[in-house]
């Protein structure tokens, strides 16, 4: 399986992640993708190849244009005001308050993001894009004819919104990746986000659409991040009504009972019949996850991976979280490797 890989993801240096009360080092850093490149050469799976560049034109397809000029320039208008640290958001436009951009930059944070977690830095613009062109690479690889790829972004995207940012994502790279095999002629696609979180960002894109099924399991949002989308009574709306699914798990899930969410998700996707599948592949479902409460061993991923090449879909994996770094690596390419080993 080939993989893209960006060294621009290094131009995201984030020092700081709201949490707990204070500013702690982000979880979402550049020894992830590092670490995961490491572990693809090591195990020999595939061809690495530099992201060739789209521009914003099938960024837009997802986002708005307002969010996308707000992310340009946030940094620059940031420190235009004298702020004397990195860019986050301390307002939101909370219930019964006006939903309209304001000018101050304060502001516009808030007007565009739903979390305090996520930083903007000097360099996030230009990793966000090369992200995002990391994924339309590996996709277009898929559309012309490879059986499956492997995206290696950094920053991850499935938080990300049309107009928001939020839980270290910035453009919705597995989103941004379905609107493009639809724009080249795939009839349907699915989103599966196996990702330890809820992928909210791609559901509320799709959310009113019956061309892109999106699927998630993932922690209770009741518990976790989150926190507001992602409950099992969400189903769609209008034309989408029954095109989105959320299988939700309590702490200390198992494989077991996971896989058994994994069965349905598949079992649904088989039959709707997609012409493109894309995982939205987060490894913080993994037992030692520093934010996360599942139970997932190493060895699990190369059944999750052999169960997600059985569907025999032509198949994009995009990079979303895991951030016990050690095990990244290990657990990424497992999927990988039990995907190719069931084809
Ligand atoms: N105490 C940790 C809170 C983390 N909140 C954001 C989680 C984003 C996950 C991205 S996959
Ligand atoms: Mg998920
Ligand atoms: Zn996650």
């Amino acid at each position: 399986m080939k993989t893209v890989f960006s060294p621009l993801h290094n131009r995201r240096t984030a020092t700081t992640e709201l949490d707990g009360g204070i500013l702690i080092a982000p979880h979402e850093k550049p020894s992830r993708a590092e670490t995961i490149l490491g572990r693809v050469k090591q195990e020999q799976l595939g061809e690495v190849l530099p992201p060739r560049e789209y521009g914003l034109g099938p960024v837009l397809r997802v986002h708005t244009q307002d969010y996308v000029d707000f992310l340009r320039v946030s940094w620059a208008d940031w420190i235009a005001e004298g702020k004397p640290g990195e860019a986050i958001s301390a307002v939101w436009p909370g219930r019964g308050m006006r939903h309209r951009v304001p000018k101050d930059i304060d502001g516009r944070l808030g007007y565009y993001s739903f979390g305090a977690e996520t930083s903007i830095t000097e360099g996030t613009w230009d990793a966000v894009c090369a992200s995002a062109d990391v994924a339309l690479t590996a996709q277009a690889l898929v559309a012309n004819g490879e059986s499956a790829a492997f995206a290696l972004c950094r920053p991850p995207g499935h938080h990300a919104h049309a107009d928001l940012f939020g839980g270290y994502c910035f453009f919705n790279n597995a989103a941004i990746s379905a609107q493009a095999f639809r724009d080249q002629g795939a009839k349907r696609v699915a989103v599966l986000d196996v990702d330890f979180h809820h992928g909210n960002g791609t559901q509320s894109i799709f959310y009113q659409r019956d061309d892109v099924m999106t699927i998630s399991l993932h922690g209770d949002p009741d518990l976790v991040f989150p926190h507001f989308l992602g409950f099992e009574d969400e189903t769609g709306e209008g034309p989408g009504e029954g095109f989105n699914l959320n299988l939700v798990y309590p702490p200390g899930t198992p494989f077991s009972v996971w896989l058994d969410g994994l069965e349905t998700a598949c079992a649904r996707i088989a039959a709707w019949q997609p012409d493109a599948l894309v995982i939205a592949l987060g490894v913080d479902t993994f037992e030692d996850d520093p934010i996360s409460f599942f139970k997932l061993r190493s060895a699990d991923y190369l059944l999750m991976g052999e169960r997600l090449g059985k569907l025999n879909l032509p198949t994009l994996f995009t990079m979303e979280g895991g951030y016990d770094v050690d095990a990244i690596g290990v657990n990424v390419v497992n999927v990988l490797k039990g995907f190719e080993q069931a084809r």
